[in-house]
């Protein structure tokens, strides 16, 4: 496994690679890996000759300083997860290397922005897609590998590289969950005994949704659909320690409301703060 830390050593690495016609596919992260982000190089692996990591803790999508100066980066575990799981390179870049100037990035990436993530992180988005445009464009990549986790995330990434008209293709893996059904996340590093239990809420709240589709076989009135989430809701509201964001059933696409009584494409969402931990997980409805 080669570890690379500039633009310039890391495209003369892939460059006889992509010459000699092997598919590269890239499996970007912001460290602190856990079985969620092996998922992604495991399914790397199984599209692409050569995966590329990258681990980059990038300041430009935090809203809250505390939260990047608090974000965990176990160095030596990454590096023994990530030569574990077969990854080929790992591209690990400074914050000079990725911003050597000021910049300045704004794109359309549509009205989906500014809800739910977008909403309480504002202007998340546009860094996101800024360092992954970044990232596409150190390693161009045949593939790029992201988590359903981070649901809204592959929704932005998939409409930046239509905005630039990108020839890479965009792969959703599943979420990964502990055994009690807690999604996996660097994050949860920080969450202490008390929490770890009370962040389970989460994912029933999910559950509780999901096991109503799947009894109901997708169909559903918007009034029903609106008891359910304020069912959910108060589930998380009663936790202990659990402040709640959002809990939306929405369009897969859109993530607005649905608006008819009966279709597919619906995904459930939540967002809250566990104790001093903000956290995130959905599930796909239909
Ligand atoms: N439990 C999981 N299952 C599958 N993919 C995941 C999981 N957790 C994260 N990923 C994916 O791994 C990639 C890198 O994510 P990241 O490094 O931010 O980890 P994370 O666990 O989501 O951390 P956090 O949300 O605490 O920042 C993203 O595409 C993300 O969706
Ligand atoms: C895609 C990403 C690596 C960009 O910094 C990050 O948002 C993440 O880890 O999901
Ligand atoms: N996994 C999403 C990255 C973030 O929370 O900033």
């Amino acid at each position: 496994m080669e570890v690379i830390n500039t633009i310039a050593a890391l495209k003369s690495l892939l460059g006889p690679i992509k010459l000699a016609g092997q598919k590269i596919a890239l499996v970007p992260t912001m460290g602190a890996l856990h079985k969620g982000h092996v998922s992604l190089i495991e399914a790397a692996r199984s599209e692409a000759d050569i995966v590329v990591c990258s681990i980059f803790v990038n300041p430009t999508q935090f809203t809250d300083p505390k939260d990047l100066e608090r974000y965990p980066r176990p160095l030596e575990h990454d590096m023994a997860m990530l030569s574990a799981s077969g990854c080929n390179v790992v591209f690990m870049p400074s914050v000079k290397e990725m911003y050597p100037v000021p910049e300045h990035w704004h794109i359309d990436l549509g009205p989906a922005e500014f809800l739910l993530e977008g909403e309480f992180r504002k202007g998340h988005y546009q860094g996101v897609t800024q360092i992954v445009k970044k990232l596409f464009d150190a390693v161009g990549p045949d593939l790029a590998f992201f988590g359903q986790k981070d649901y809204q995330q592959v929704l932005m990434i998939e409409n930046m590289v239509a905005y630039f008209d990108l020839p890479v293709k965009i792969v959703t893996c599943p979420i990964i969950r502990e055994e009690d059904g807690l999604a996996m996340s660097s994050r949860n590093i920080h969450l202490n005994p008390e929490d770890r239990k009370h962040a389970v809420v989460l994912c029933q709240s999910l559950e509780y949704i999901k096991g109503y589709f799947e009894k109901a076989e997708n169909q559903y009135s918007k009034d029903k659909l609106h008891l359910l989430e304020e069912a959910a809701k108060r589930m998380i509201q009663q936790t202990p320690g659990v402040a709640l964001d959002y809990f939306v059933i929405a369009d897969g696409k859109t993530l607005m409301p649905p608006t008819a009584d009966h279709g597919s494409g619906l995904v459930v969402l939540v967002a809250a703060k566990v104790g001093e931990t903000r956290l995130i997980d959905n599930m796909i409805l239909s």
